[in-house]
């Protein structure tokens, strides 16, 4: 099967690429894709630069050009729930967009008309990660991942997220990445690592631990592609 493995930042991806090995590149509307082979499947693996228009942009490109029909992501997030700490792993029950805001009609948070607030992630693919979790014997948190154009560097700004829309970490591209897999009908999952708390020092911790965490998330996405 054509799986397509995304991150935002090349950190994300370079460690999926390092335990492949041989890949072909190609460059395509502003993104290099990568192509490889990996426990008999076809990978198209690309990193999207930050943030819900260019995570979309990839998305799109992913499964319309290239045809993928299941999307993984790997990367780091910023932790909410008190049950995370920096290097575990979250995948997303379901995801919102936390900086979408048309309550001046009343809207809910995060809501956009035809759409929803929430969006599921899907249920086969979680259900595979669990069990990969424990034959690894790793913690695999499941919740709500909030996506927004912002870097959360604020306890006020990650409460306010926490309550509005009871999420568990975020980040600034799994909504749109999810959005462009249900418009498709493409199954998509979303796996992060938490490199920070999203507070007052997620800036310094983000630097320090984007590497490891980032290694954490890719190691466990090519657990995924094995078994997939
Ligand atoms: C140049 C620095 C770019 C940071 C991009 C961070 N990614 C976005 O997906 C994940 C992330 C980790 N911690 C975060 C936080 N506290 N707020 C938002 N996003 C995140």
């Amino acid at each position: 099967m054509k799986i397509a493995i995304m991150g935002a930042m090349r950190e994300e991806i370079e460690p999926i690429l390092a335990a492949l090995g041989n890949y072909t590149i190609e460059k395509y509307a502003g993104n290099i894709y990568y192509h490889a082979e990996y426990a008999g499947h076809e990978l198209i693996i690309a990193y999207s630069k930050i943030g819900k228009v260019f995570s979309a942009i990839t998305a799109t490109i992913m499964l319309e050009r290239y045809g993928a029909k299941a999307l993984l992501f790997s990367g780091v997030a910023g932790g909410i729930s008190k049950d995370l700490k920096i290097g575990d792993l979250i995948m997303a029950s379901a995801l919102c967009q936390h900086d979408v805001d048309i309550t001046a009609f009343g809207h809910p948070e995060g809501f956009i008309p035809e759409s929803f607030v929430m969006i599921e992630s899907d249920e086969d693919m979680r259900s595979l990660a669990s069990e990969i979790a424990v034959d690894m014997g790793v913690d695999l948190y499941e919740g709500i991942i909030a996506t927004g154009d912002q870097f959360v560097a604020s306890s006020e700004r990650k409460e306010w997220i926490e309550k509005t829309f009871n999420a568990d970490a975020l980040e600034m591209e799994g909504t749109s990445v999810a959005c462009v897999c249900q418009n498709f009908g493409v199954p998509f999952f979303i796996l992060r690592a938490i490199s920070d708390a999203a507070d007052g020092d997620a800036g310094m911790d983000f630097d320090t631990f984007l590497k490891s965490s980032a290694q954490v998330s890719a190691k466990f996405i090519l657990e995924m592609v094995k078994r997939i």
